[in-house]
């Protein structure tokens, strides 16, 4: 009970943590943290700005819905019959699922229609809306990222897709992770000498990512969850991949290694080691399959040259953005401020990798943007990467909404960093290290204190800069 209301740190530590009295849920009394005054974090999500009425969710608002009864006789047009058929799709899906459930390990699944019966990570999929992946203050949330850092892991294979190793790990009652492991100690900083798509992906970015959409209000990340897993026994032994299991190797001081298979750093020279067979990981909820909820992929227009030599237009011309701003579906709505969101979230946290964004086709132009792949971000506190931040500088344009969270976050009683590390404080991994090293928790105020100056110098300068999304009629 208790395990699953403050979140998954409260499972494994024993009564007498006082650490833990500090991270109470919403659903519980705050508890205040001895001698150290208020939760920031529970000031933060308690404010105005983030408890925004929001507008009423009509049918078509949600991804996916479960099949009801009365739903049978309503195929009166063409988009509800091709919702049927969808609808249709995913119930053969569930039965050849269920069949499947006969191999060992699977839980026989008795899901109704009531969500009660829902294991959590179903309830996810069933609360991904049109605006948001989803609701701040869905239990269910807490619920998801428990789930995944203590059910049983029952099977291991690699994704295929992109360029570094991820492993897809499948749980009891047929939920399912996208595995990072972790690659180098958690304050290394990435050699200077060292491109952008050189980089190596890092667990705790992953993690952390996570973290900080949700501080920013965003909601349009995954949950993603840390987790310490036994190589041998959660890994090697279960695996059913060959590609994987025959890449495993014990290192020269007796620790567990692999390096899988993959484009990127799959070899000997970079292996995955446990210690000796434990390893830091970092687990992302699984979006709803693709057949189930298909989504398109997007070319950012600020997209980098991941070439060592050449410039990509957006570098070479200031007018840049008036080229993109009458370019569908930048023309139109709130894409160009989604992609704004996402330059200051890649901003805080250092992310040059955001080639691509992704967003459900279901919902066609009027959705969010899935901010996928964070692995990349939190490589370096020391410097800041200006050229993240060329959305804003060269647009000036700006979600109201955004803007005043931002300020926010600025303000000392809710501080980014401070928030950021009661946020973190909450993962299992915790225990292990603080997710982020304070260097970066105050990389991320310096960094938070340079989008604000931006937009201060848009003012300056322009008229029309902030997209007003918090009055009625507004998007
Ligand atoms: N939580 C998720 N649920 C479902 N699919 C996901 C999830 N996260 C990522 N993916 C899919 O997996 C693909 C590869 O993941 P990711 O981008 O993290 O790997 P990568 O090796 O860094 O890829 P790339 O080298 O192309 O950047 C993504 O493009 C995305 O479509
Ligand atoms: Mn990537």
């Amino acid at each position: 009970f208790l395990c699953l209301s403050v979140l998954q740190t409260a499972c494994s530590v024993s009564h007498s943590s006082s650490s833990l009295s500090a991270f109470s849920s919403h659903k519980l009394p705050t508890v205040v943290q001895k001698g150290k005054g208020h939760s920031k974090l529970e000031a933060l999500f308690n404010h105005p700005l983030y408890n925004l009425p929001r507008p009423e969710l009509q049918e078509d608002d949600w991804l996916l819905r479960v099949k009801g009864d009365e739903d049978d006789s309503d195929t009166e047009n063409e988009e509800e019959e091709r919702e049927e058929e969808d609808r249709e799709e995913s119930a053969t899906n569930d039965r050849e699922w269920r069949s499947a459930s006969e191999e060992d390990g699977y839980d026989k699944a008795a899901w109704t229609s009531d969500s009660e019966t829902h294991p959590p990570w179903l309830r996810f999929h069933l609360g991904i809306s049109r605006w948001e992946l989803y609701d701040r203050k869905d239990p269910n949330l807490a619920e998801v990222t428990h789930y995944l850092a203590t059910q049983r892991i029952l099977n291991v294979v690699q994704k295929t897709g992109g360029t570094q190793l991820k492993l897809l790990m499948s749980f009891p009652n047929y939920g399912q992770a996208l595995l990072k492991p972790m690659r180098q100690s958690r304050d290394a900083e990435t050699d200077v000498n060292l491109f952008y798509f050189s980089d190596f992906e890092r667990h705790n970015a992953e993690i952390a990512a996570f973290h900080l959409d949700r501080l920013l209000g965003f909601n349009r990340i995954p949950p993603v969850v840390g987790r310490l897993i036994n190589m041998s026994t959660e890994i090697k032994e279960i695996t059913t991949d060959r590609r994987l299991s025959r890449t495993f190797f014990t290192s020269p001081v007796g620790n567990m290694c692999f390096y899988g298979q993959c484009e990127y750093y799959c070899s000997t020279e970079h292996p995955v080691c446990g210690r000796p067979h434990v390893l830091e990981v970092s687990l992302a909820t699984m979006l709803p399959d693709l057949s189930l909820a298909p989504r398109r992929s997007w070319r950012s227009p600020w997209r980098r040259s991941y070439s060592r030599t050449k410039q990509a237009q957006w570098e070479k011309d200031p007018a840049y953005c008036d080229t993109v701003k009458q370019t569908p579906p930048y023309n139109q709505g709130s894409r160009l401020v989604d992609v704004i969101d996402m330059a200051i979230l890649d901003f805080l946290m250092s992310n040059m990798d955001r080639h691509h964004y992704e967003t459900f086709e279901k919902f066609g132009n009027e959705t969010f943007l899935l901010h996928l792949d964070n692995g990349r971000a939190f490589g370096r506190h020391s410097r800041d990467e200006p050229s993240i931040l060329a959305p804003l500088r060269q647009c000036c344009r700006i979600r109201r909404s955004t803007l005043l969270r931002l300020q926010l976050l600025s303000h000392p009683d809710f501080r980014l960093s401070d928030v950021m590390r009661e946020s973190l404080a909450r993962d299992p991994l915790k225990r292990v290290a603080p997710l982020l090293s304070e260097p970066h928790l105050s990389a991320l105020d310096r960094r938070l204190a340079t989008v604000l100056q931006v937009v201060r110098d848009c003012q300056d300068h322009h008229d029309d800069i902030i997209y007003n999304d918090l009055e009625a009629g507004a998007s």
